[in-house]
């Protein structure tokens, strides 16, 4: 068993060949469009490079990725492999570079003027980040100083209560603040950060204090302001610094991303000549144009396949190639490894898929989703209502003078407005969103997600999703002996010739492998979710569909009730042939289940959210496809036109619904949903799903909505660790039962558990989950 995600597959180091994890790697570099990942930035990727190893600093300046395109080098060329957890759906075996038939990739591009200047990307990471572990910079070094002043400042206490001593307490907390101050305003602001205002006030207020005390000449006062003053700045620097670590890690990786998405894309020539290729590669290629990507290169833009059929690897990080044909939707950062990819670019720079609410600055999730702007909100501004109210109850109290007043509601406010309070919530949601990423799971906006995290019942739309969809005949019956078994075969297969739909294609097959000539049958109409009506060779009505069908036609089916039963029992999709007024024949037709049909199932049970089969299939088919699914609801013999208005009942009746199918065949299901989540689709343009995925898997379709799930629970969970000890110890100082300090204190207290927490996580991630089926479990596992 295997952890999901990059921290679980060490790659090579281009440099010394020492295997590492990629995103802990100490320096990543882009060369010849290729990520190496280094030991080191000095060392090792000086020696990949061919350079002495003081020079690589000088000569190449690593906050910019210019890199990007320097000479090809013989060296090693680990690709970023990146865990095993795509389902293999189509078996794949010829290795891309084998195959003689295509044209060999072109040349890379060694000139960098064919290049656009890379502030012309679509990114909008600052490229410091890009360059993935950047160790800590200045604001880090500034929050160490402010650390180490405000511990002073406290410290100093013990020497007493000289006016020297409180002075120069006091200025060491000035100087800590100063830090802070300074770190505010040099580093720049993540979005999910919280405004630096009421983060800093309480350092800058319990300062004033401290210096009021000290004026009115109140040793014992001032004393205990200048501790307060240094405890708020030294909480407030570690706090920080303890966010920085607990996001540090989906920071990474949505650098990572980031990089990997900012591709150069080509431009197809207008007049469509295959053989012209267009040399320049830009970064500013728009929706609607015609875009080429030869083999073994980076999607650079979402897509929708032109002509012919090529292989991918369908998203960043999958490993198992998938066909993809004509009118095929292509994410940015899949990678096409067998053919010419041609195709029309359907969205580029942060509309894409994978760049929406990960990238994006304006739509990023983990800044907007509510929860994330609650815990904001919380630290930004109730925490002003901890204020008053700590002021209030300590003057209600009474006995204190006004500076022990202040003291409180500082010390209150402190406790509240803090970077971890602020912060910890988004933490969570940008570790699922990533989570989701790396199965090829893209969440349309923060809004789709949290629709996705608070969903209770999901719909499969049963054909295409728990059932492959590629029924066979497995009972060919004539009951009443009028008809031979294969004379049925003959009528329904003439029927259903002209027809589209899994069942009619099954039965034109099955008559094609017992070599039956299709009747030829006149006038044939498809009633859509019931079946067939024509009129046979030799001039009769005929009827090939459910029973719903015949019995609209009068056809009476008593005689053959009961072995009717007995095959949708057996799950088989039962089609009556009916010539006339009379049943001449029973089709049974078996479809199978899907790979991971069970296990989306249970990814579904458990996050809680209620499976529900929808089906134009019979009730007992149903029952018995629900049962061996573990599947308690049933839908069955909805008409195709009939699914969004089961939807809906579903939404009035008060939950919250999702539905699980394919855009085109399910669209009316797909189009009633609180959360439509749509399998394949991610990258076409069509606009309302509210997930898309760039799996054909429904496994992925039951992750993205349990790994919503559980980010909304982690990020809850977070979010109380952080603030009852804040509040517990707000109440306390206000109600006089402590000292001021505790306050700021118990809330970093609780900040750093809440750190702890997320840490946590991220170790069940890098070391593999060990039983059972959680959102962490690869799919693929058993
Ligand atoms: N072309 C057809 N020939 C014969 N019977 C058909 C045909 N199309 C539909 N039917 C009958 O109508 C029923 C419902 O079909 P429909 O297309 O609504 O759903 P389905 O194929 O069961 O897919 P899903 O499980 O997603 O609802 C089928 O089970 C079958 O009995
Ligand atoms: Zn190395």
């Amino acid at each position: 068993m295997r952890a999901l995600g990059p921290v679980a597959d060490p790659v090579p180091c281009s440099g010394c060949g020492k295997l590492l994890d990629p995103l802990r790697a100490g320096h990543v570099g882009i060369f010849d469009s290729k990520f190496h990942f280094f030991c080191d930035r000095h060392a090792c990727r000086a020696c990949f490079l061919g350079e002495p190893p003081g020079e690589a600093e000088n000569t190449r300046p690593a906050r910019v990725p210019l890199s990007l395109f320097a000479p090809r080098r013989s060296g090693a060329e680990p690709e970023p492999s990146r865990g095993n957890h795509d389902a293999p759906i189509i078996p794949f075996h010829a290795p891309a570079s084998s195959d003689a038939a295509l044209p060999e990739p072109p040349a890379p591009f060694d000139d960098r003027t064919l290049v656009e200047p890379i502030a012309h990307t679509i990114l909008t990471e600052e490229p410091s980040r890009i360059d993935v572990p950047e160790p800590r910079d200045i604001g880090a070094l500034l929050l160490v100083i402010a650390t180490i002043a405000g511990t002073l400042a406290v410290a100093l206490g013990l020497a007493g209560d000289a006016t020297l001593v409180i002075g120069a307490r006091i200025v060491l907390a000035s100087v800590g603040a100063g830090m802070l101050v300074g770190r505010a305003a040099t580093t720049p602001r993540e979005p999910s950060d919280p405004h630096p205002a009421p983060i800093l006030a309480p350092s800058i207020l319990s300062l004033v204090l401290a210096i009021g005390a000290a004026l009115r000449a109140a040793p014992s006062l001032g004393a205990e302001a200048a501790s307060l003053a240094g405890i708020i700045v030294t909480a407030t620097a570690v706090g920080a610094w303890l966010l920085e670590g607990a996001r540090h890690a989906s920071l990474a990786e949505r650098a990572f991303v980031a990089q990997s998405l900012a591709v150069p894309g080509r431009r197809a020539p207008d007049d469509g000549s295959p053989g012209e290729i267009a040399k320049n590669k830009v970064f500013d290629l728009c929706p609607g144009e015609q875009v080429l990507v030869e083999p073994g290169e980076v999607v650079p833009v979402d897509l929708v396949v032109g002509s012919g059929e090529v292989f991918v690897l369908p998203w960043l990080g999958a490993t198992t190639p998938m066909r993809r044909r004509a009118g095929e939707p292509v994410v940015a950062g899949a990678k096409v490894v067998r053919g010419r990819l041609r195709g029309t670019c359907t969205f580029a720079g942060n509309d894409r898929a994978f760049a929406r609410v990960l990238i994006d600055p304006r739509r990023r999730a983990d800044a907007l989703a509510p929860i994330a702007r609650a815990s904001r909100a919380l630290a930004e501004r109730w925490s002003l209502a901890a204020l008053v109210t700590g002021a209030l109850s300590a003057f209600i109290a009474g006995g204190r003078t006004y500076v022990e007043i202040a003291m409180t509601a500082v010390a209150s406010h402190a406790a509240l407005a803090t970077t971890l309070i602020a912060g910890v919530a988004g933490v969570h949601v940008a570790r699922g969103i990533l989570h989701a990423q790396r199965r090829g799971i893209a969440y349309k906006s923060e809004g789709a997600w949290d629709r996705a995290a608070r969903v209770n019942v999901a719909v499969f739309c049963a054909r295409g999703t728990l059932l492959l969809g590629e029924p066979e005949l497995a009972e060919l019956e004539a009951p009443g002996g009028k008809l031979e078994p294969l004379d049925v075969l003959s009528l329904a297969a003439g029927a259903e010739r002209g027809e589209e739909h899994p069942i009619a294609t099954a039965i034109v097959r099955a008559a094609v492998t017992r070599s039956v000539r299709p009747d030829g049958v006149r006038n044939a109409h498809h009633v859509p979710g019931l079946g067939v009506t024509a009129v046979t060779s030799s001039g009769e009505d005929l009827c090939v569909g459910s029973r719903a069908l015949l019995l609209a036609n009068r056809i009476s089916i008593a005689a053959a009730e009961q072995r009717i039963a007995e095959l949708e029992a057996l799950g088989r999709t039962v089609v009556l042939v009916a010539v006339g007024a009379r049943l001449v024949g029973i089709l049974g037709l078996q479809d199978g289940l899907r790979p991971g049909a069970r296990a989306a199932v249970q990814h579904l049970l458990d996050a809680q959210i209620e499976p529900v089969i929808m089906s134009g299939d019979a009730r007992e088919t149903c029952e018995a496809i629900g049962h061996s699914l573990d599947v308690d609801h049933i839908r069955p013999e909805v008409l195709p036109t009939e699914r969004g208005a089961e939807v809906r009942r579903l939404i009035d009746a008060g939950m919250s619904v999702a539905v699980l199918g394919h855009p085109s065949v399910d669209e009316g299901a797909l189009g009633a949903a609180d959360v439509a989540v749509a399998l394949g689709a991610a990258g076409s343009s069509p606009g309302d799903l509210s997930v898309a995925l760039a799996s054909d898997d429904v496994r992925d379709a039951a992750l993205a909505l349990a790994i919503a799930h559980r980010a909304r629970l982690e990020a809850r969970v977070g979010l109380a660790i952080a603030v009852l000890p804040a509040l517990v110890g707000a109440i306390a100082v206000a109600f006089g039962v402590l000292p001021p300090a505790y306050a700021p204190l118990a809330s970093l207290l609780g900040g750093a558990m809440a750190v702890l927490h997320v840490r946590a996580l991220d170790r069940v991630r890098e070391s593999g989950p060990t039983r059972g089926h959680t959102w962490e479990n690869g799919p693929s596992d058993p």
